[in-house]
């Protein structure tokens, strides 16, 4: 597979982590599989399901020049579930084929996968993914589409490429 330089910010979406409740473990474990597929992350924060805050930390990561963002959690149906509301609001467009192959993927592991509203899309220069919470999860989506993932970055930096 191409390995390619890619700055990589990941937002951790949780109430419960973001005041300490529990212990973050989806921002570490996303840290060390992007670190894994040589990428270098350049910062890691944790918001509340909060439409602001989750638009803000997108827009901060990249404003920063994160090509990717990964953010983890708030994709379910649960009341402050908001992170996909989030990234349609401030995105240039959805990548539908990422939700689609992560609930595709996710289903041989647990029938809950369909609860997930997990998606992609380009806001201003990065390649945004949000992905479910449980951290294993969040790293198991990841790994289900790694491959597009140089290609689509550089769409989205606006670097000339070829498929
Ligand atoms: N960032 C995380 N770190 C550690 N465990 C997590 C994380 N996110 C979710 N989990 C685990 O997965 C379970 C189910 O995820 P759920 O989506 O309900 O959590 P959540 O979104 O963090 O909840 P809340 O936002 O209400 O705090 C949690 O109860 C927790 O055990
Ligand atoms: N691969 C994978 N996908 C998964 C899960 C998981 O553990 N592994 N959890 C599911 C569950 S239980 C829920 S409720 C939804 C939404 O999770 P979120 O609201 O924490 O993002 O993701 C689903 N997708």
């Amino acid at each position: 597979m191409e390995r390619t330089m890619i700055q990589t910010g990941i937002i951790t979406i949780s109430d419960r982590a973001s005041q300490g409740i529990y212990e973050d473990l989806g921002g570490p474990a996303l840290r060390q599989a992007a670190q894994g597929h040589g990428w270098t992350v350049h910062a890691e924060v944790i918001v509340p399901d909060d439409l602001n805050a989750i638009q803000m930390a997108i827009q901060s990561l990249s404003d920063q020049g994160c090509g990717l963002i990964l953010t983890t959690g708030g994709t379910g149906i649960a009341e402050r579930d908001v992170t996909p509301e989030a990234i349609r609001g401030i995105m240039r467009v959805e990548i539908p084929g990422f939700g689609e192959l992560m609930r595709m993927k996710s289903l041989d592991l647990t029938p809950n996968a369909i609860l997930s509203r997990s998606l992609a899309a380009v806001v201003s220069r990065s390649l945004v993914i949000a992905l479910p919470g449980k951290p294993q999860g969040a790293v198991d989506c990841l790994s289900f589409v790694l491959g597009a993932i140089p290609h689509a970055v550089k769409l989205a930096q606006r670097v000339p490429t070829s498929c």
